[in-house]
């Protein structure tokens, strides 16, 4: 039998979960259709594994430095089968988590691989399996893959983002392919689990979307925790015999256990039936305009499949602004740059809003006033043992409009700067809300205090 809903929601990842529970809350019914788990990729294959074993390495680097605070520890090994445990323990867990969360707000899953059958002037028609889900309103939410490059191919000693977390050992040598938030995380992770890792990235810096400062002590940070940068160098061919990897870079030869391929991802819009249904694309992924709807009328498109920044959080944002919109609200969309970046390496670099360089193009050199607090003036980052800065840039007379950070935890300071950049804020409004001491907020307030003309902690 037909299964009829207000909303069919085609993937259960992020976006599509999000769209689903916020759908439900505003008494819409909803069938949410998956083909593989409910969480998608950032719980079983993206955010959440890949930060659990950030969180092993991190550990791991702890005991190595211990001695340098006075505590006697030594390092025996790190046992990968227990990492993976403890990871898989944490997906599991919040996996079980969202399941009932879905059950509880009485959203029908239907696990199958879906495609568009039908677009008729009050409904779409999904296919499941032979079955057919109906819904006045469809939503897209298939999400990303990696990409893989015409130089490399998929192999047992080759793999994508996806490969890495089935890795059975710690490689001896790694090479990680691509230097953008995958491949910083991916070669700080698997440094700090014992690897003697090549980290190769084709432009001249690393994550090149960040302030050029940024990149410059990410690479010198990376550097000194003994990982090979290379950057200005793409890759021109990976080979793969039943032994090792050999990479050919900038004439260059380099020879490894393990190379993993991080030059992108690219959205899931394969045989979804868009073109029959007449949905529209753009270099791959679903056209909308600004408010997440496609051509078609009711049919929707939210998370990776849209282009722009591939995050969780900005999959779940769409998601609730889509099922709030066929609800009859409209809520405004969130300008792009106003979503915050973490890379999760070590260290964490952290931003939101403008870069210093995009700013001045948008609003004049003249307009644009920038600081840059270094984390040694703080105490919590000393006692801490990072380096780093906090950036901040405004509009002369005006609100902040950027912020960038790298250093320790650095990503646990960005809700403040979001609110920062989002509301609009000027530095002093927030100068005199000084940030408990000693915390590594107070480098935000820091800056904050600099720009509105009166820094407290700061070298003239
Ligand atoms: C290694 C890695 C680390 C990451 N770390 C972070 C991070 O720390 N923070 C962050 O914000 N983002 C991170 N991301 C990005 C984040 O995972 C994505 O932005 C997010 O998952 C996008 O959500 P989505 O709903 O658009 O798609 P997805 O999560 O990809 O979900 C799409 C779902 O659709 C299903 N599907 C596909 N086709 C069909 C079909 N035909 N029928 C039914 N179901 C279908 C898939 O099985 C999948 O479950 C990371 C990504 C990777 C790869
Ligand atoms: N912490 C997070 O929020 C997080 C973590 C992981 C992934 N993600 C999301 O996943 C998306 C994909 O990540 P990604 O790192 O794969 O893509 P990316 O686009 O961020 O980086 C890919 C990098 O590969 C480089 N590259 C391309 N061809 C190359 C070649 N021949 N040789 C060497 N380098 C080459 C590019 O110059 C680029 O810097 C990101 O955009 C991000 O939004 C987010």
């Amino acid at each position: 039998m037909d299964l009829v809903r207000d909303v069919v929601v085609l993937g259960g990842g992020s976006g599509g979960y999000a769209t689903a529970l916020r759908a439900t809350q505003l008494g819409l019914s909803v069938a949410l259709v998956e083909a593989d788990k409910v969480g998608g990729t950032c719980l079983h294959r993206g955010c959440i594994p890949t930060k659990a074993m950030l969180h092993s390495g991190e550990v791991a680097d702890a005991v190595r430095a211990a001695a340098g605070v006075g505590v006697l520890a030594r390092l025996d090994g790190v046992d990968l089968t227990g990492v993976r445990a403890y990871r898989d323990g944490v997906v599991n867990r919040l996996h079980r988590g969202l399941a009932g969360l879905l059950r509880g707000r009485n959203v029908d899953v239907v696990t199958g691989r879906g495609r568009v059958a039908e677009v008729t002037a009050s409904t779409v028609v999904v296919e499941v399996d032979g079955r057919r889900v109906i819904g006045r309103h469809l939503v897209l939410a298939t999400g990303s893959r990696p990409r893989w490059p015409s130089w490399a191919a998929p192999g047992p000693r080759v793999l994508d983002s996806d490969g890495a977390l089935a890795l059975e050992a710690i490689p001896a040598r790694l090479a990680v392919l691509g230097g953008g938030v995958i491949g910083v995380e991916m070669a700080s992770l698997w440094r700090s689990l014992g690897a003697e890792v090549v980290l190769v990235e084709a432009a001249d810096r690393l994550v090149a979307a960040e302030e050029p400062a940024v990149s410059a002590a990410l690479a010198k940070a990376l550097r000194a925790r003994g990982i090979t940068v290379v950057t200005g160098a793409p890759v021109a061919a990976v080979t793969e015999s039943e032994d090792a990897v050999e990479i050919e870079v900038d004439g260059e030869r380099h020879t490894v256990d393990v190379a993993i391929v991080a030059v992108g991802r690219e959205p899931v819009t394969a045989d979804l039936g868009l073109e029959a249904a007449g949905v529209r694309t753009e270099g791959g992924f679903i056209a909308v305009d600004e408010r997440l709807h496609t051509n078609v009328p009711r049919v929707w498109a939210v998370g990776d499949l849209v282009t722009g920044y591939a995050l969780a959080h900005r999959a779940f944002g769409h998601g609730i602004a889509v099922a709030e919109r066929i609800s009859g609200a409209d809520p405004v969309p969130v300008p792009e740059h106003h979503i915050p970046r973490v890379t999760y390496s070590d260290p964490e670099i952290a931003s939101v809003g403008l870069t210093t360089a995009a700013a001045q193009a948008l609003h004049g050199a003249e307009n644009v006033t920038a600081t840059t607090y270094p984390l040694g003036g703080n105490g919590r980052s000393q006692i801490l043992g990072t380096t780093g800065f906090v950036h901040m840039v405004r509009l002369n007379d005006g609100p902040v409009i950027g912020v960038h950070a790298i250093g320790a935890r650095m990503g646990e300071q960005i809700g403040q700067a979001q609110l920062l950049v989002g509301w609009e804020a000027h530095p002093e409004d927030a100068a005199p809300h000084l940030a408990a001491h000693p915390t590594q907020n107070e480098a935000l307030g820091e800056a904050a205090l600099a720009l509105a003309g009166k820094p407290l902690h700061a070298h003239s």
